[in-house]
């Protein structure tokens, strides 16, 4: 069971906001978690990403202490607010309705941090939930969640209803609200570009195990792509996570050690940065070949 207390730890002199030990979960016999290890330090976004069937939303839903893990633990500093996939509000209450809810339900309430949320985003108030779109149901959810003042704010595919300025207009507000509160962000996703600028952490799950994990400009920099003539092998030592090869190019995506400098490569070669995007796709199409981490 997830423990929500005032504090998890701390790493150095930052502390901890969630805490995930050999956590493990199963639906009968078959896990679908499994010694997921991770510390996710406070004031951070988040970014939960993996493919279909990975475990993103078994994990957030052990962490908000709303399934019980059947291995290791977990805990999350202050007070956790969860929006799952669903978006749930009910049907023939208003938004105005549910943010009453919200006041009679949470121990700490903030009604006018919620209702700017449902302004920015030009919400009626007064409309019947199930009379507004996914997309304006889904804000009237994180309106609620955000009136809750949260420490940590888990949202399970909080962009899956959106269009896409609503999609790039929520990251923009969850980071202001970040800016503004310190709270923790953990936000599920299969629009990974989009969260270029706006996460940076990153927790990757294949198969109900964490494949990567950590602060995203070190993971990010630790990455790198070649390009160059038709080679078996790239052309700095490193772990190779992605190699492509036609009759006379080859590419490859390296993991560098820890610690290890960006060489000048030679002539014939090119190097650059990956973007998150390209970082995800590498790891996950490693995993489905067989030959990932
Ligand atoms: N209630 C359940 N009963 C049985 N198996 C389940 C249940 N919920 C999830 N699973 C299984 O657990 C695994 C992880 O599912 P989960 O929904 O956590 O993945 P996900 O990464 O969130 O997937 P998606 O991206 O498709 O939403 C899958 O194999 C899924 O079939």
């Amino acid at each position: 069971m997830t423990t929500v207390v005032d504090s998890v730890g701390s790493v150095g002199d930052t502390a901890i906001a969630v805490r995930a030990q050999a956590l493990g979960k199963r639906y009968r016999s078959k896990w679908a978690l499994r010694e997921c290890t991770f510390d996710l330090p406070e004031g951070r976004v988040a970014a939960l990403v993996g493919a279909n069937g990975a475990g993103k939303t078994t994990l957030m839903t052990v962490l908000a202490g709303l399934l019980d893990a059947d291995e290791g633990s977990a805990g999350a500093a202050g007070r956790v607010a969860f929006v799952s996939q669903e978006k749930p509000v009910y049907r023939h209450f208003s938004a105005a309705d549910m943010l009453r809810l919200g006041a009679h339900l949470n121990v700490v309430w903030d009604e006018t941090r919620a209702r700017r949320w449902l302004a920015r985003f030009e919400i009626p108030l007064d409309k019947a939930c199930g009379k507004l779109s996914g997309g304006m149901q889904a804000q009237v959810a994180f309106a609620l969640a955000i009136g809750s003042r949260p420490s940590v704010l888990m949202l399970d595919e909080p962009l899956a209803n959106l269009d896409p300025l609503a999609r790039r207009e929520v990251t923009a507000e969850l980071l202001s609200e970040v800016a503004e509160t310190g709270m923790t962000v953990l936000l599920s996703t299969h629009v990974v570009a989009e969260l270029a600028g706006v996460a940076d952490y990153l927790l990757l799950l294949a198969h109900g195990r964490l494949l990567a994990g950590g602060d995203l400009d070190d993971l990010l920099a630790r990455h790198v792509g070649y390009t160059g003539p038709r080679s078996d092998v790239p052309p700095v030592r490193g772990t190779v996570v992605d190699a492509r090869h036609n009759d006379t190019q080859s590419s490859f995506v390296v993991e560098l050690a820890e610690g290890q400098p960006r060489h000048v490569v030679g002539g014939q070669w090119s190097q650059r940065s990956l973007t998150l995007e390209e970082y995800v796709l590498a790891q996950l199409e490693a995993t489905r070949k067989g030959t990932g981490a």
